[in-house]
């Protein structure tokens, strides 16, 4: 499986770039990409701004020309363009809570059953953006866009998927405001103290 990191959004709830934050003296990006380092073949970043010093390992692309900045949809074409055929996990970087764990039980799940995309559904709400797809899909993705249907949801009417119920999860987590990211943060400091 290889992991595409999206961070190539504009960040204009938190005002700042969401992915170069950090927690417990960690930027965010770097917590995700040692987090999924040991259970990807390759990483991959989609920014739109630059991300100083990256683990050399890492790869970090742009999205296309043609879809540049249009949002997580964008960013999912040219990471699976760049993965080739096979299974990819897709993580936001405003996830900054996101576990392998969870990755790795969803990765056997499209194993198993064979669909396009396996999705984690909790307190009633899917989470696309922490999901793992096969890129098989990637005509789908390209369909979609030139449809001019930015959500990822318009992508999963299109597909296979398979929901999984993972219950009441803060793996999930996400942060768009200052208030989210202080929450996170004392989530993850709190734990790392113990
Ligand atoms: N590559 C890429 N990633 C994107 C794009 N838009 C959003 N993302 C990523 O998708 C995830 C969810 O993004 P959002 O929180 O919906 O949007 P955002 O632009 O980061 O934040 P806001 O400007 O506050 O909406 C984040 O990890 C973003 O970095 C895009 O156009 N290209």
């Amino acid at each position: 499986m290889n992991t595409i990191i999206l961070a190539g959004g504009k960040s204009s709830r938190m005002g700042e770039n969401k992915a170069l934050m950090k927690i417990g003296g960690k930027r965010i990006i770097d917590r995700l990409i040692e987090e999924f380092i040991p259970v990807s073949e390759k990483v991959i970043i989609i920014a739109n701004e630059e991300l100083p010093q990256i683990d050399d390992s890492v790869l970090i692309l742009e999205d296309s020309e043609t879809f540049k900045g249009q949002g997580p949809l964008a960013g999912m074409l040219t990471g699976f363009t760049a993965a080739g055929e096979g299974l990819c996990f897709v993580v936001a970087c405003d996830m900054p809570l996101a576990s392998n764990k969870l990755a790795r039980q969803l990765e056997q799940t499209i194993i198993d059953k064979k669909v396009d995309a396996v999705i984690p559904v909790a307190d009633g709400q899917i989470h696309p953006l922490f999901a793992v797809y096969n890129t098989r899909i990637l005509k789908d993705v390209i369909e979609t866009l030139k449809d001019d249907k930015r959500a990822v949801k318009s992508l999963l009417d299109r597909i296979e998927v398979e929901y999984i119920e993972i219950g009441n999860s803060s793996v999930l987590r996400n942060m768009n405001t200052k208030e989210d990211y202080l929450e996170a943060k004392n989530i993850i400091e709190r734990r790392e103290l113990h």
